[in-house]
C-alpha cells in the first residue's frame, strides 16, 4: 500500500495490448449529485466503442452499478460488464452471470429502508443484489448510515465505503473476483491487465491486476492506495485515453 505522501507516478502510455477494466464513476464520468442518474455523459458511448475496436474487445466496465443500469449508461455501446461489484457480470458473447442473492439481503433491506424513510435525504438504491446507502446530500448523517449498514452486516454481508455512500454486498465477490474472472477467457486471457479506478472499493481491482503481472492506475486525489500510477482527474484520464487515438 503506498502511504499518503508518496507521490504516484503518472502511468505509462495507453497499450492497446493491454486487457482494460474500467470503473465508471469518479474514472470515467464525474459524480453527480444523484446515485446512478441515467443522464448520459456526452460522448461516452463513442468512445467506449472506439476503444473496444482499438483493443480487440479486451475492455470491460467494472462498477459498483448493477449491469442493468450498465447497459443503460453506455448504450448502444456494448462491452463486457461486471456491475453490483462483481456479483453480475455479462459477458462478450452475451450471457448474463449472477451470483445467488444472500438470504440476509431481504432483512437488511428492510431495516435500510426504514431508515431512508425516517432520515430525509438518505437516499437507498437498490440494486438487488446489494444496497447503497447514499448521504450525499445529508453529508452530516454520514456516521447514522454507516452506523445502520454495520448493523445490518452479518453472516456473508461486508460493508463498503464509498464516497457520500456505504454499500451492503455479499463478502465473496469484489471488482478484484470479477477482474480475476474476465482474465480466464477471452479476449482477455494471455494479455497484461490494467484497472482504472477512484474508489476505495478499486483497491481491489488494484490487486488483482497486480497479482496477475498487471497494474493499477488510480483516478483522483494522492491517498494510501494499492495502485501504482495516477491520474489527477476524470479530464486527465480521458487526454491520456486519446494517445490510443479515439
Ligand atoms: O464503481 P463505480 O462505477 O464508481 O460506482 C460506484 C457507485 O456509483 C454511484 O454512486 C456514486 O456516484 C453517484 C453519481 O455520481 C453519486 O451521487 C454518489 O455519491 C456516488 O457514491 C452509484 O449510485 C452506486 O450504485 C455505485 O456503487
Ligand atoms: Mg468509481
Amino acid at each position: 500500500m503506498h502511504d499518503t505522501g508518496k507521490t504516484l507516478s503518472p502511468p505509462p502510455a495507453p497499450d492497446p495490448c493491454w486487457a482494460w477494466f474500467l470503473d465508471i464513476d469518479g474514472t470515467l464520468i464525474e459524480l453527480t449529485g444523484e446515485p446512478s442518474s441515467l443522464r448520459k455523459p456526452h460522448r461516452l458511448p463513442e468512445l467506449l466503442e472506439a476503444l473496444r475496436r482499438r483493443v480487440g474487445g479486451a475492455v470491460a466496465l467494472v462498477s459498483g452499478r448493477s449491469v442493468s443500469n450498465m447497459r443503460a449508461l453506455i448504450a448502444p455501446a456494448e462491452l463486457p460488464l461486471a456491475g453490483c461489484h462483481g456479483l453480475e457480470r455479462r459477458l462478450a458473447d452475451g450471457r448474463m452471470l449472477r451470483a445467488p442473492s444472500s438470504p440476509l439481503l431481504a432483512e437488511a433491506r428492510a431495516t435500510l429502508r426504514a431508515f431512508a424513510d425516517d432520515h430525509p435525504g438518505v437516499f437507498l438504491e437498490d440494486k438487488e443484489c446489494t444496497l447503497a446507502l447514499h448521504y450525499r446530500q445529508v453529508p452530516h448523517l454520514e456516521w447514522a448510515c454507516r452506523d445502520a449498514v454495520e448493523r445490518t452486516v452479518s453472516g456473508d454481508l461486508g460493508m463498503l465505503s464509498g464516497k457520500m455512500v456505504y454499500e451492503v454486498k455479499p463478502r465473496n465477490f469484489s471488482k478484484g473476483t470479477a477482474l480475476r474472472s474476465f482474465m480466464e477467457s477471452t479476449p482477455f486471457q494471455g494479455r497484461r491487465p490494467v484497472f482504472l479506478g477512484d474508489d476505495l472499493t478499486d483497491e481491489d481491482g488494484f490487486e488483482a491486476a497486480a497479482a496477475l503481472g498487471g497494474i493499477g492506475i488510480l483516478v483522483g486525489p494522492v491517498r494510501p492506495t494499492r495502485a501504482e500510477f495516477r491520474l489527477a482527474d476524470v479530464p486527465s484520464l480521458h487526454a491520456w485515453l486519446a494517445a490510443l487515438g479515439l
